[in-house]
């Protein structure tokens, strides 16, 4: 099958595809619905096989009555259609396989034999990364490999800035860059995708995007769910590694970047990586005053008693690890200076809430009533999720005689659910599978910009280490702990609130 791509040109979709780590939680929850979907919308080639990897010893009719499972639960059950799902059965198979010693492998090489014709291999590993490397060796020395195959790999890639040249030399030994895709799903979104849209295909915003126009940015990544039974990643992860060396990071280099010369991979992520190596280091001041660390204590979460970070299953009672951060840093260059980028990010919050407003300046000089002097500054609101949409508040008139001059706060909106009725907005996963698929990097991390992220986390997690101090308490169901509002406050501004 033939795909039109950004450029105009065709592309073929037919690949095979190795899914290791098929029965992990994100290939129930995300891969298996999003492959799904894709096939469901006829964006999958007629020929297009999945090959499930995983260490249970069942048959290829209990994987798939496992995966039609997950499908059931996490598909809605009006795009379950009968005829998709039976279609898509059809294109799995399944092999079991330790994946730590070379054994197995082999039972990849000879799947791909069974195929009719040619077509390129997408290895997809959905598993840790501490098991990226021997995964492609082995695949290597079994002959499961051609010139053509993919490697996708899941973040976070290590642990730090050593442990991710340890893993990504390791694909890269036998992959290619040009063939490894590594994924951060948050590019996948399609309010994500609409930003570069919206900096650089409209005038409006491409003249105004600088210091000289916006005074400060704010992003929100809020998540209602606790730690979902993830412990032991996550306790020794935290937050700060978990979201902000990723996907936050990545939401600043999108809004932060310059224009790239057009839509290609490198392109795009020559301008993103400039933007992570112009990030403000920490200072130790900074650190006291720019940047919370939180952990939850027990709280409600829709209306329903929520425990605390310590009291969840497998807890390590005695954790420091941070459920929650908020900083404030900066883009250090000629267009962002002295423009405070804050940033926060948590677990058991209020709601499920992402979104980017970006604080355009006050007019310099203002004509109107001076009690209303606080609203008068634009703003622009990229709402990533729930809702995905923009709003841009401006100020007109108020209407009505008795109203003189007095200006009324409105948006003009563009919520996408409403402008585009018919169209289902896709999970992030559908989209980066399908790019995948027709070899486009340009929603993938290159190798560099994870490189310069973990840097700058790294010094902060070094820092945090060396000042050795708990983190703040919030109950699950607030918006943090208090000392974020104070963190915004001290400079005159709060956090955005009209949700
Ligand atoms: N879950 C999520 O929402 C997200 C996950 N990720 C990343 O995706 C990757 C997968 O995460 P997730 O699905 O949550 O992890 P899980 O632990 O749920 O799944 C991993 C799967 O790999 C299998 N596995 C592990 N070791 C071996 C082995 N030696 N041989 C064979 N099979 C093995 C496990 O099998 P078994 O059950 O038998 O141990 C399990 O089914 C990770 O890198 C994670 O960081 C990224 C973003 C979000
Ligand atoms: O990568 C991750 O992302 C999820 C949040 O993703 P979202 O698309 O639901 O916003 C987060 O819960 C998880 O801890 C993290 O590993």
């Amino acid at each position: 099958m033939t795909q039109h791509t950004r450029s105009g040109s065709s592309e073929r979709t037919d690949i095979d595809l190795a899914l290791f780590g098929a029965l992990g939680d994100l290939s129930r929850r995300k891969l298996f619905p999003a492959l799904f979907h894709l096939d469901r919308e006829g964006l999958l080639d007629e020929d297009c096989r999945i090959l499930g990897l995983a260490r249970q010893d069942i048959s290829v009719d209990e994987f798939k009555a496992q995966i039609e499972g997950a499908l059931k639960k996490y598909v809605k059950p009006d795009e379950l259609v009968e005829v998709a799902l039976t279609r898509f059965m059809n294109r799995l198979s399944f092999l079991s396989v330790d994946f730590k010693t070379v054994d197995g492998y082999a039972g990849v090489r000879e799947w791909r034999e069974t195929a009719d014709h040619e077509r390129p291999l997408v290895v997809y590993l959905a598993v840790g990364a501490s098991l990226y490397g021997d995964i492609c060796r082995y695949l290597q020395e079994s002959g499961s490999l051609d010139e053509e195959s993919r490697v996708v790999v899941e973040k976070p890639i290590g642990y730090d800035l050593e442990s991710s040249k340890v893993i990504n030399d390791a694909i890269g030994e036998v992959f290619p860059e040009s063939r490894v895709y590594r994924i951060d799903h948050y590019l996948g979104k399609e309010t994500v995708q609409n930003l570069i849209a919206l900096r650089f295909a409209n005038p409006l915003f491409g003249t105004q995007w600088n210091q000289n126009h916006i005074s400060h940015v704010e992003v929100t990544v809020a998540e209602k769910v606790g730690i979902e039974g993830r412990w032991g990643y996550f306790d020794e992860a935290g937050q700060l590694r978990d979201m902000v060396q990723n996907h936050l990071l990545q939401l600043v280099c999108l809004i932060a970047m310059d224009p790239p010369a057009n839509l290609d991979a490198d392109a795009i992520r020559d301008e993103k990586v400039k933007v992570l190596k112009a990030l403000k280091p920490f200072t130790d001041d900074m650190i006291g005053r720019d940047v919370v660390r939180g952990q939850y204590t027990a709280g409600t979460s829709d209306g329903q008693s929520a425990p605390g970070y310590l009291e969840e299953d497998d807890a390590n009672v005695s954790s420091h690890t941070e459920t929650f951060v908020a900083m404030k840093t900066e883009v250090a260059n000629w267009r962002w200076a002295g423009v405070p980028f804050y940033l926060r990010t948590g677990k058991r919050m209020p709601e499920k809430l992402s979104q980017i407003i970006i604080h355009f300046r006050q007019q310099p000089h203002y004509i109107f009533d001076p009690d209303q002097r606080a609203l008068a500054a634009n703003k622009l609101i990229i709402r990533l999720q729930p809702d995905e949409g923009m709003r841009l508040e401006v100020l007109t008139k108020d209407s009505g005689l008795d109203k003189g001059m007095r200006l009324r706060r409105g948006p003009l909106q563009l919520d996408f659910n409403s402008a585009f009725p018919q169209v289902r907005i896709p999970d992030a996963y559908e989209r980066l599978l399908l790019e995948v698929m027709k070899g486009q990097q340009y929603l993938f991390v290159r190798r560099d910009e994870v490189e310069h992220a973990w840097k700058w986390c790294d010094d902060l997690i070094a820092a945090w280490k060396d000042r050795n101090e708990p983190p703040r308490r919030y109950p699950a169901g607030s918006w943090g702990p208090v000392a974020s509002i104070a963190m915004i406050t001290q400079d005159g501004r709060s956090w955005y609130e009209d949700y």
